[in-house]
Parts: structure tokens; C-alpha cells; sequence
């Protein structure tokens, strides 16, 4: 389909209120749809089956999937729209604001110095007026400007509008491989990626690293980390490294190995457990699908190799690999009845500087703002 009609598709989709994401994955250009049939709230409670899947950072509330048997896929070529530069849109964000989340930071220094907690990651929302919020157009611009990121446009009547372009990655599964990976760590980007980091943000970051691949050694094998890198997501940088393995013969689905990653550290903490109820706890609001995780769930890929160039027809292999590829969503937005919600947050370790803190969450709200009015 060209672009024309694809977005007149999902405003068609929009306009009867019916249920749709529309999504590219990382350095693609395609840009795919999947348009449910009804309005069902469908949900998944094990990840067996085929469709896009929903999921709120709270592993104990429902996972929302839009289900292939019920829907339509397509997809355009590319969308090439202007990479948005500059920020316009003003945040509502006031000063009780900033002393709630200074406070709560506090809270987790102490019970960090006074507990096993290693490192809890805060968030908060911040607000701007919905006032002329088109979706698509706002859609198209984080295209055109996040290539390198997974960037979608979600709706259900039921739930609600979400949009966003996020850095990482929570699953990849193509046959028997898989990857994921490990990523902590903030500072603006100024040009170049070639930085150097603190200790605060490396010894951060290795956590992360160890935490998964100690949580994946018990699913499944070969477990490998590439280097640490250091990545560009807009207006920042962190630090990734890669994790991939081979699942074994007897392992038994992709419910445990989501399990065994999400929440991760990059948006809970660690130990896993005692950072989510702090942060049920102590965070003032209620995160639901910010990070939380989404994306495609046992699609089916289609691929062809050609083994004797001399007889090309007789010689097209054609495989049918099952694939997952989830996401967390990081850098995303939530369109409310008389706003739109930015939802922003950040590490905390024994080492972090409240004000310092504070200043992240207000430059990662500058992922969302650029592309909005
Ligand atoms: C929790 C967020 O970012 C995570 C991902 C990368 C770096 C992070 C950090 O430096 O704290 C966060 O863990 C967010 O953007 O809301």
C-alpha cells in the first residue's frame, strides 16, 4: 500500500473506533498495521498465541493482545517524512512535582543504604494540553525523526490511545535464536558517541548485564554478551550490551523466558522484587503500559534462498521461521481525555544525585516533546 492509503486506513481504523497498532521495528523502513475486526478486549495470559501483544509493566494485571485470527495486517514501504530539530511544546510540570519526585528519590537512597535494593528505577508523568493533538501527524513525525527506534501508534477503545518510540528491546526470537538486552545509564547527546562514562552509570549498567544473563542461564543455552556500546536513542545516549542464546530442546515457551526478563532492570531494578514493590509502593501513579512491553508475537516469516544459480526456479528454498519481537515501552505517551501524559524515569543507586536525577527525567520528556504540534 502507499503511505496515502495506509494512514487513511488507520484514520478510517480511528474514526470507527476499532482497534489498531500501526509499527516500525528498529533501522526498517516498512511500516506494518494490524487491524482487529471487532472491538473485543482480547487478552493473552500465556503469549501462545499469534497477534500484537499489549502488556503493562505490572505483571500481575492482563496483557491485551490483538489476536491475528481476528484481524488484518498490511503494511507500506517507507514513510519519509522531515526529522523534526527543534522542541516547541511547553510541559505543565510545577514545583510540587518536582519535590514529590526529589522526595521519593530520598526514600529509595535510604532504603538502598538500609536494605539488599541495589537499584530501583523512578518514574513519573508529565503533562501537556491535548489541545490540536493530531495522532497521525504526530505518529508520522516520530518516524521521521526515531529510525533507530521502535516507534508505534496503539489504540483500543477500551484502553485507550499510546504512542511512542523506544530504545529497547525486550525479545527477540527467530527459530531457535534469541537475543535481548541490557541497558542503562542516560546522558544528552552532543554530537558524537564517542563518551566517556561514570562510575555511577557503568558499575549501573554491569548490574543489568549480570542480572539477565544470570536470570536466562536457568532457560536456556549458550548464553553470550557482546561488548558494551554506547547508543544513541534521539537526544541521548546509554550504554547497551547484547545478550543472546539458543533455547533449548525443552524449553518451555516464550511466557518463561518473558518472565525471567521482564520487568527489567532498565525499568524495575534489582533484586526484581523488592524494586517493584517499592516502586508499587512509593510511585504516586499508576504506570499501567509504560513499561510494560509490546510488540509481535509467533508471526510467521517467510523466507526464500536461492541454492543453484543456474536453475533458479527449480532450486527456491522457501522456510517458514515463527518469530517474536517485543519491546519496552520506553519514551511514550498516553492521549487523555484533556491531556496527553509523557511518562519519564530513571535509575537510582546508592550513588545518584536527586537534582541530577531529576534533570534526566525532564531531558527524556524531550523525546516526546519534539514531535508534538
Ligand atoms: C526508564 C527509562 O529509561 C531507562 C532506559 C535507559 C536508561 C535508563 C537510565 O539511565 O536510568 C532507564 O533505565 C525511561 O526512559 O523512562
Amino acid at each position: 500500500m502507499n503511505h496515502h492509503d495506509f494512514f487513511e486506513c488507520l484514520n478510517a481504523q480511528f474514526q470507527d473506533a476499532l482497534p489498531f497498532v500501526a509499527y516500525r521495528k528498529p533501522n526498517e523502513d516498512r511500516v506494518n498495521a494490524v487491524f482487529q475486526n471487532d472491538d473485543t478486549l482480547y487478552e493473552t495470559k500465556d503469549l501462545s498465541e499469534s497477534g500484537f501483544v499489549f502488556a503493562p509493566f505490572d505483571d500481575a494485571s492482563k496483557m491485551v493482545l490483538m489476536p491475528l485470527e481476528q484481524a488484518e495486517v498490511d503494511y507500506c514501504d517507507a514513510y519519509e517524512g522531515e526529522e523534526v530539530v527543534t522542541e516547541t511544546s511547553q510541559l505543565i510540570s510545577s514545583s510540587e512535582q518536582k519535590m514529590a519526585y526529589m522526595d521519593t528519590i530520598e526514600k529509595a537512597l535510604s532504603t538502598i543504604e538500609q536494605t539488599d535494593l541495589k537499584k530501583v528505577v523512578l518514574s513519573r508523568p508529565d503533562y501537556v494540553s491535548n489541545e490540536n493533538f493530531q495522532v497521525f501527524e504526530v505518529f508520522k513525525r516520530l518516524l521521521s525523526t526515531y529510525k533507530t527506534a521502535f516507534v508505534y501508534c496503539w489504540y483500543h477503545p477500551k484502553i485507550g490511545l499510546w504512542l511512542g518510540a523506544t530504545p529497547e528491546t525486550l525479545l527477540k526470537i527467530e527459530g531457535q535464536r534469541m537475543s535481548t538486552m541490557a541497558l542503562a545509564g542516560t546522558q544528552v547527546y552532543k554530537g558524537t558517541t564517542d563518551v566517556s562514562w561514570g562510575n555511577k552509570e557503568e558499575e549501573e549498567q554491569q548490574f543489568v548485564t549480570d542480572y539477565i544473563v544470570s536470570n536466562l542461564e536457568a532457560e536456556v543455552e549458550q548464553v553470550s554478551t557482546s561488548e558494551r556500546r554506547t547508543v544513541r536513542a534521539g537526544g541521548l545516549l546509554h550504554l547497551q550490551t547484547q545478550i543472546s542464546a539458543r533455547l533449548g530442546k525443552d524449553h518451555t515457551g516464550l511466557l518463561q523466558i518473558v518472565r525471567a526478563l521482564h520487568p527489567t532492570p532498565a525499568v524495575c531494578g534489582l533484586p526484581k522484587a523488592e524494586a517493584k514493590a517499592f516502586i508499587l509502593h512509593h510511585e504516586t501513579y499508576n504506570r499501567e503500559f509504560y513499561s510494560g512491553f509490546m510488540g509481535e508475537l509467533h508471526f510467521k516469516k517467510r523466507q526464500t534462498r536461492n541454492t543453484n544459480r543456474r536453475n533458479v526456479e527449480n532450486n527456491v528454498y522457501a522456510t517458514v521461521k515463527t518469530v517474536s519481537n517485543l519491546y519496552v515501552n520506553l519514551r511514550c505517551m498516553q492521549v487523555l481525555a484533556n491531556k496527553v501524559a509523557l511518562y519519564v524515569g530513571g535509575g537510582i543507586t546508592k550513588d545518584s544525585n536527586p537534582e541530577a536525577e531529576w534533570e534526566e527525567t525532564v531531558n527524556k520528556t524531550s523525546t516526546m516533546k519534539k514531535v508534538l504540534f
